[in-house]
């Protein structure tokens, strides 16, 4: 017999416990756009996503797009810069990402999982109110923080089968109010108003590291305190680890930062003894072991 087929029908039965764990459950999906990679890993990460869904698994997908984003204010010559991971976004720059998010980011992902035969519906946080958002700070201008989250939507959208894919663009509590909002944050915000059992931030990393340059496996929320304190998590990885804290305060069971460009990295974490990246939780007791 093919020594493939056999390890393959093996990872299968392996599954069985994780399917059965994962059934029903809510999985917010954050793909950063570090992480998205070519056509080929596209198509690989959609595949992930209706396969969670074909288990019967709730998946929401919300995405970044930075790099996108900068492409574009390149081509227009406008220049932007980032404070904490989160860029300053003027007039100007808030029309260019609500035009990159909502438009080619997010229509790029919602084909790529409709070709693999899910369905996805893409919308932004202004599509029933989704996300409303305050300024975060005077110094960022157009950055929103969500104040106030209305998922029913997502519900529904679970409800009839389809798979959600949400761009970070938010709504204010004035009229005619766009926000800017940090792709982290809008996923983290999303996962913690729908108690989501995991929220996996895909990034271009294979994780939290520390200061040797080694990933590290399971972080409590005061560990990643001490990383920060210390200056060891820095960049675009503070969002993700604020988002991580805030999101466990929620009431989210357990966040996971993981590289979107290994393949199956949705499965992996989800459905395999293996896990994959850094989990980050408060007292959850450990389920399985977790090896790089
Ligand atoms: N302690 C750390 N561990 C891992 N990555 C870190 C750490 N501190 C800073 N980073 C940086 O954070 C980046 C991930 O954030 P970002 O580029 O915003 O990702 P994305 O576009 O996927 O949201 C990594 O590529 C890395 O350069
Ligand atoms: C406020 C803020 O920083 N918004 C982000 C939104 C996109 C994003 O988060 O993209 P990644 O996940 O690919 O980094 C931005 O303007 O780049």
């Amino acid at each position: 017999m093919n020594r493939d087929w056999i390890a393959t029908a093996r990872t299968l039965s392996e599954a069985l416990p994780y399917l059965q764990r994962y059934a029903g459950a809510v999985v917010v999906v954050k793909f950063g756009g570090n992480a998205m990679g070519d056509d080929a890993a596209m198509a690989e990460f959609a595949r992930d996503i209706v396969l969670m869904r074909q288990v019967g698994v709730n998946p929401v997908v919300v995405h970044g797009g930075g790099p996108m984003i900068n492409d574009l204010l390149g081509k227009l010559g406008i220049k932007s810069e980032f404070v904490r991971g989160k860029r300053v976004t003027d007039k100007a720059t808030v029309e260019v990402v609500e035009m990159v998010l909502s438009g080619l980011v997010n229509k790029r992902i919602v084909q790529a999982i409709n070709d693999q035969g899910g369905r996805a519906v893409g919308i932004s946080g202004k599509d029933d109110d989704l996300i409303v958002c305050e300024p975060d700070d005077p110094e960022l201008g157009f950055v929103g923080r969500p104040v106030e989250m209305n998922v029913q939507i997502l519900r529904d959208l679970f409800g009839a089968g389809m798979i959600p894919v949400v761009a970070p663009v938010a709504t204010g509590r004035n009229e005619n109010e766009t926000f800017n909002v940090n792709g982290d944050t809008a996923a983290g915000a999303l996962a913690g108003a729908l108690k989501a059992d995991r929220l996996l931030l895909l990034t271009d990393v294979s994780g939290v590291k520390d200061e040797s340059g080694s990933v590290v496996t399971q972080l409590s929320p005061q560990e990643v305190r001490d990383l920060t304190a210390r200056g060891v998590i820095a960049g675009g990885m503070i969002p993700k680890t604020e988002t991580a804290l805030a999101a466990l305060e929620a009431g989210v069971r357990a966040v996971v930062i993981l590289d979107g460009r290994v393949p199956n990295a949705c499965l992996l974490e989800l459905f395999t003894d293996h896990g994959a990246g850094s989990i980050i939780r408060s007292t959850e007791p450990r389920v399985k072991p977790r090896g790089q």
